[in-house]
């Protein structure tokens, strides 16, 4: 059994296990390994990322070690990163003259490329992206999916463009990118920009997808980062422009990790398991025959008619005809988020009929194996995906709350978002984090619909003009 979503750390912990997501029990911190359904999860969701990332980017694969000499060359880079990278220092039992890292992120092993392959603005817009495994010598709470020390399912997005506004137009893509993945998986975000002390190293400024997880503290998502100029200068990658001239390329990279799959289970998951959505469910139907004495035939004939009908659409079906009681069987899908139930008892058999039912609703319906058909089926998951978004939708915007003074703020952060004004600056943040025991997230880059309140007013914490802030407890 799981304990109660609202007690949701053991709930996570628990379903990662019970729904055989991902195997903790391997012996090193941060460190997990994938179960073939949580496997199978993660190969339904990010053949979507790769769908929409092929749209406008090349799949690239670079290597995994970085020497130290590149990793170390653009200083707020190393600054950002060196107490988070592991090191391999010998090869076998030889000791390496010049160590080599891990890669934390790929920026250091890519652009010392990005300069071979750039000569000409005939060469730009460059946008590539590879999904990997990076390594982060993470010292906060590791967490299976949420914080990992090897994150396997890093999707890393690297642009080159041939002027800041250029890049800037490519990271507007990104953000409509990452809309379109989230809006496909019904998780809700808010998009903020990070404030200056807590962009990702070496850029110019950081947008980030926040989601907000059930306990109220946020996760981030997904972060969208303008490079400008820094790492081209650094690795100096310019390019010859139409009039001969030559000019350093201005950059953008956005990345995803399996987080995304922390937030599908986090958000949509119940008291009963996972609740997935229709498309990125490795098992879309499951259907269990009511055997009773004497009606076995008739009930396990139209069970596999209905199972080859439905293979047949090519939707993923599971026949479940182990000698369980159905119970058994109600509990097991249920724990693994199978969206679409049919029930098939002696009653059904007589009358060539098919009970079904949904995850995410307690409402079942009787309809003739004729009228289950592809249409029928498409429709009700379509359907499921809208109950899904408007739940996840409203559950977010319960949980986030403006303020106009910090100590109600702070009594609402730990359950939630706190929303205020803030001027921006840094001093002023270090107090307004320091009061709130929590961290500030940014500035909205939009202000969703369903936040009523203007874009600009006073500092909640020294009164100046501020902009509209988010403020919570982060994962
Ligand atoms: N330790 C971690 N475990 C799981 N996911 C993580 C971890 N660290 C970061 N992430 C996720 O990875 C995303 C990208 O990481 S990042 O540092 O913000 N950005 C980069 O590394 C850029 N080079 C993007 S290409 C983050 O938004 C976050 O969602
Ligand atoms: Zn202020």
């Amino acid at each position: 059994m799981l304990p109660p979503k609202s007690n949701f750390s053991e709930w996570f912990h628990e379903i990662i296990q019970q729904a055989e997501i991902m195997d903790i029990r391997y012996p090193v911190k941060g460190l997990y390994v994938w179960f073939p359904f949580g496997f199978k999860i993660r190969r339904l969701v990010y053949d979507k990322l790769r769908e929409i990332m092929d749209r406008d980017h090349e799949e690239v694969y670079f290597p995994t070690l970085i020497p130290e000499t590149e990793l170390g060359k653009e200083s707020e880079h190393i600054k950002g990163f060196e107490d988070e990278v592991f090191w391999v220092t010998h090869g076998g039992l030889e000791k390496l003259d010049v160590k080599l890292a891990l890669r934390p992120t790929s920026e250091t092993a890519m652009y010392p490329m990005f300069k071979l392959w750039i000569r000409s603005h005939a060469d730009l817009p460059l946008r590539v992206y590879q999904i990997v495994n990076v390594f982060r010598y993470e010292t906060k709470h590791t967490r299976p999916l949420i914080r990992l020390r090897e994150i396997t399912s890093f999707k890393e997005a690297h642009t080159a463009h041939r002027n800041y506004e250029e890049a800037e137009e490519n990271v507007r893509l990104a953000v409509s990118l990452y809309k379109e993945f989230y809006d496909f998986l019904a998780i809700p975000y808010l998009i903020l920009r990070r404030p200056e002390w807590d962009k990702f190293p070496g850029a110019d400024y950081t947008i980030a997808f926040d989601t907000v997880m059930p306990d109220g503290r946020t996760m981030q998502i997904g972060t969208v980062h303008h490079l400008a100029d820094n790492f081209a200068k650094t690795f100096d990658i310019k390019y010859e422009t139409p009039d001969g001239d030559h000019a350093y390329v201005h950059q953008t990279c956005y990345g995803i990790s399996e987080r995304c799959i922390a937030a599908l289970i986090s958000i949509h998951g119940d008291d009963l398991g996972l609740v997935l959505p229709f498309e990125v469910s490795p098992v879309q139907i499951v259907i269990i025959p009511i055997l009773y004495k004497g009606k076995e035939e008739e009930v396990m004939d139209l069970s596999k008619r209905v199972y080859e009908k439905l293979k047949g659409y090519g939707f993923r079906v599971v026949l479940d005809d182990t000698d369980e009681r159905p119970g058994a069987k109600y509990y097991k899908w249920e724990l693994k988020g199978v969206p679409i139930r049919i029930e098939i008892g002696p009653k059904e058999a007589e009358r060539n009929e098919a009970v079904v039912s949904f995850r995410d609703e307690k409402v079942k319906k009787s309809l003739s194996v004729e009228e289950l058909s592809k249409e029928k089926i498409l429709e009700w998951a379509r359907e499921m995906k809208e109950r899904l978004k408007k739940k996840a939708e409203e559950e977010m915007r319960a949980k986030v709350r403006i303020f106009s003074n910090l100590e109600e703020a702070k009594e609402w952060i730990g359950k939630g978002v706190a929303v205020f004004y803030f001027c921006g600056d840094e001093k002023c943040g270090e107090e307004v984090e320091e009061k709130l025991s929590a961290g500030i997230l940014g500035k909205f880059e939009e202000i969703p619909e369903w936040i009523s309140a203007e874009e600009k007013g006073r500092c909640v914490n020294c009164g100046r003009e501020g902009f509209l802030c988010a403020a919570a407890k982060s994962y």
